[in-house]
């Protein structure tokens, strides 16, 4: 399958927006869309690895984030010609994680090792989880803290030149007032340049987390935005428009190579040139 662009959206903004305009693909629902993003992450993937040896992906929760990985599992059953990930050599990363104990449902970890890590068997070594609130760290900002030193170790280990390793492609939902990652509008994390922020008192449940801030997330080669539905329509159309990052956090997120927005028609229908 592959991906749809969003050719006359992707005119519309160019029209519009000041600076690079990120690619737009639009898909019919939110099914084909989880379905057509799995596919193009293998292929990125694979394709990371014939140049590096390995591959490294930042991973979301949010109900599109899981299905991806539902999907590229299935792939991995039978991988198409340029999709043969090697998942033994994959570095997996999270953008955000809830702090709560390890074996809580609400753990975005604990959704992608169900939907994929455990399936394909990327190893323990290379899962790099951020910490559970059970893991021997009292405190959120200590969590987050142990993750940048475990992030600036994987970069040193690499050669990298600064404190991140490199991230291929980097996974994000988005909420409907615009949230990334869990950097929600208003919040202390949206002017916080460090990598990685405590959040506390989240508008959404639960309200204790841990978050890349918006530094760590745009050294990302690619930065993918995996967002369905029609509730999410008009904060896609501000960020896209160019909303300030602090009112609609999605809008302030790059990646070095590509920033790719995934959407479906729903989430599609308030952009410029939409349903042309
Ligand atoms: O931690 C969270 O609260 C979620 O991970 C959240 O950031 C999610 O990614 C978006 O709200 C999109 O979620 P959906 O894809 O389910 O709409």
């Amino acid at each position: 399958m592959t991906l749809t662009p969003g050719d006359r959206i992707v005119e519309r903004l160019a029209e519009t927006t000041e600076g690079p305009v990120p690619d737009v693909v639009v898909e019919p629902d939110a099914e084909m869309l989880a379905r057509a993003a799995a596919s193009a992450l293998v292929a990125r993937l694979a394709a990371a690895q014939a140049v590096h040896g390995t591959a490294s992906v930042v991973l979301t929760g949010g109900g599109v984030g899981t299905a991806v990985l539902r999907h590229v599992a299935e792939l991995a059953q039978e991988p198409a010609p340029g999709q043969d990930v090697d998942w033994t050599a994959v570095d997996v990363w999270w953008g955000d994680e809830r702090f709560v104990p390890a074996d809580d449902d609400e753990r975005n970890e604990k959704g992608a090792r169900e939907a994929l890590l455990d399936r394909v068997g990327v190893p323990a070594g290379r899962v790099h989880a951020m910490p559970a609130s059970d893991a021997g760290f009292a405190e959120p900002e200590e969590a987050a803290e142990w993750y940048a030193g475990t992030l600036a170790d994987a970069a040193r280990d690499a050669g990298a030149d600064g404190p991140l390793p490199r991230f291929d492609v980097l996974l994000l939902g988005m909420g409907p007032e615009g949230h990334v990652a869990s950097i929600f509008p208003g919040a202390p994390a949206v002017a916080d340049e460090r990598p990685v922020v405590a959040v506390r008192d989240c508008p959404k449940p639960p309200p204790t987390r841990v978050s890349l801030g918006f530094s760590a997330i745009s050294t990302a080669e690619e930065v993918w935005l995996l967002v369905s539905g029609e509730g999410k329509a008009e904060a896609v159309a501000r960020a896209l428009g160019g909303a300030d990052r602090s009112e609609v956090p999605a809008a302030g997120v790059r990646g070095r190579q590509a920033t790719r927005w995934l959407l479906d028609a729903g989430a599609a229908g308030q952009l410029p040139g939409a349903g042309e």
